[in-house]
């Protein structure tokens, strides 16, 4: 049974969960980078994030160094890659041009957790739900990657919104009751069709087909319950990678 969503939010007060960080090239909300900063023991940013980074740490940037910053280097700018040069970060040029920039950042640091041995519980991404719509697609693409590159789940996070892929064949277990969630929730079959049965959600499927053109889980919400007891989990089965994405609000 996977549980990683709320895995990453029960802890999100406590110092114990240990996450890599991807900086992609998008606005960085600052709440959640702070909280996700400190958590980190690996971190990176994919080309022109690593300009995010630079804005949001005026001030203190020293204090807030990318162990790696990687991509074809179009969009970095060139005072913030003399910055981080000149601090030592170790600045990859991955000039593949078949593969996004956040797809190569993935690659080198599930390298970096296997040489480095590592212990990360999440791979956390601030950007990639926003911006360019050929990015946000890319973004989805590039977590299909992501499970053939790692057993880690890998999260993305942007302004309020969270996605993650469902594996297939695995009981989903998702905690909705930690406090940062907010009120939509959704099941997209992105790749395939999927065969799916959920508990939990306001608008459940029983052993149904989501696919495009028929049936897609948008704009979906969470059981109604009491708030004594606080919130069911939601249970999810899929026969296929299925896009869970859920609105997030900072505690
Ligand atoms: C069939 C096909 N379509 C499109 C491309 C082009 N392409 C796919 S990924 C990629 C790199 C994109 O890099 P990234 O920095 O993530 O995005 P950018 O801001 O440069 O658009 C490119 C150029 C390709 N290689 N193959
Ligand atoms: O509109 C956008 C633009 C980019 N991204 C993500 O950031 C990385 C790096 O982007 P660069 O433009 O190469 O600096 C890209 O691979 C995307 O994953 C985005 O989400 N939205």
């Amino acid at each position: 049974m996977d549980q990683y969503v709320t895995k990453l939010f029960e802890c999100w007060n406590c110092s114990k969960q240990r996450i890599g960080l991807v900086i992609l090239n998008q606005p960085i909300d600052e709440q959640f980078f702070h909280v996700l900063w400190s958590k980190a023991k690996i971190r990176a940013c994919a080309d022109g994030g690593a300009n995010h980074l630079y804005r949001l740490t005026e001030g203190h940037r020293e204090s807030f160094l990318p162990d790696y910053i990687n991509g074809d280097f179009d969009s970095i700018l060139p005072e913030v890659k003399t910055f981080y040069t000149e601090k030592n970060c170790k600045m990859m040029e991955t000039s593949d041009q078949d593969l996004t920039d956040f797809t190569k950042c993935l690659a080198v640091m599930v390298e970096e957790i296997k040489a480095q041995k590592l212990q990360i519980d999440t791979i956390v991404t601030l950007g990639g739900l926003g911006g360019r719509f050929d990015q946000i697609m890319a973004t989805v693409e590039t977590l299909f990657h992501a499970q053939k590159m790692t057993d880690l789940p890998v999260v993305v996070i942007q302004d309020r919104s969270l996605a993650v892929l469902l594996k297939e064949g695995r009981q989903h277990h998702l905690n909705v009751n930690t406090g940062l969630e907010g009120k939509w929730c959704s099941l997209v079959p992105v790749g395939s069709p999927c065969l799916t049965t959920t508990s939990g959600l306001k608008w459940n499927l029983d052993n149904q087909v989501l696919t495009f053109g028929q049936l897609v889980s948008t704009s979906n919400t969470y059981e109604d319950h009491d708030p004594k007891e606080g919130r069911k989990p939601v249970r999810i089965t899929t026969d296929r990678p299925l896009l869970w994405s859920m609105g997030i609000k900072p505690q």
